[in-house]
């Protein structure tokens, strides 16, 4: 496996890169699993992670919408950098209101997402975030959810993409054109 290109040149994204472990075949064989622990572990390379993606976000965002559940560990550090509120999209059964859901195929299996109906209002600008991009289905999952309720995508932000799996490709025929992945295989 080759190492991550950073999409920056930036110091503080090299150092994420090269906290991110390759784990062969887990969860299931052929599967190249990048495991971010020892990125979390690393407080200094955290947080240099969760200021280049808030340094990245266009202006105007009303809120911050982080995936179950990788993407709540880079969303709700940002939200709170962004000074606005988090909003979770999760699995389903989770959340006790009423959800709308979406559901879609994952690169090891199938799924489902939910979120509040009250989480974000319509015409609100969101910023969409989670730790990778793979095939996209659960970003693209993500996006319809947040369309539903009337609010736009100003932005897909995700720490790792698997550029190899076209996930680019899948989010932009959801609508979601706008995507940063700080860092990309091969
Ligand atoms: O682009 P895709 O092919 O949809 O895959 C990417 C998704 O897969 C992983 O989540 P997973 O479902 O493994 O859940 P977890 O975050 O709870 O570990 C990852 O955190 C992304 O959310
Ligand atoms: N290869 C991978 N590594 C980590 N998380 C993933 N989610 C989907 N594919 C993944």
């Amino acid at each position: 496996m080759e190492p991550m290109k950073p999409e920056t040149s930036d110091p503080r994204v090299e150092h994420a890169a090269s906290l991110i472990r390759n784990v062969p075949d887990f969860p299931k064989p052929g599967i190249q699993f990048k495991d971010i622990t020892p990125l979390l572990g690393d407080s200094g390379a955290f947080e240099g992670v969760i200021d280049v993606l808030a340094e990245s976000a266009p202006a105007g965002i009303d809120a911050v919408c982080g995936v179950e559940s990788r993407g709540f560990l880079f969303g709700a550090p940002l939200a709170l950098r962004l000074g606005v509120g988090f909003v979770p999209i999760r699995k389903p059964g989770k959340l006790p209101g009423t959800v709308v859901e979406e559901h879609f195929d994952l690169e090891y299996g199938s799924s489902v997402l939910a979120m509040h109906i009250d989480g974000i209002q319509a015409g609100q600008r969101v910023l969409l975030v989670d730790d990778l991009l793979a095939t996209g289905g659960t970003l693209c999952a993500s996006g319809k959810l947040i369309h539903r309720l009337g609010a736009e995508v100003a932005q897909v932000q995700v720490v790792i993409e698997l550029a190899d799996l076209g996930g680019r490709a899948n989010l932009a025929t959801c609508g979601l054109n706008e995507v940063l992945a700080l860092l990309q295989t091969p």
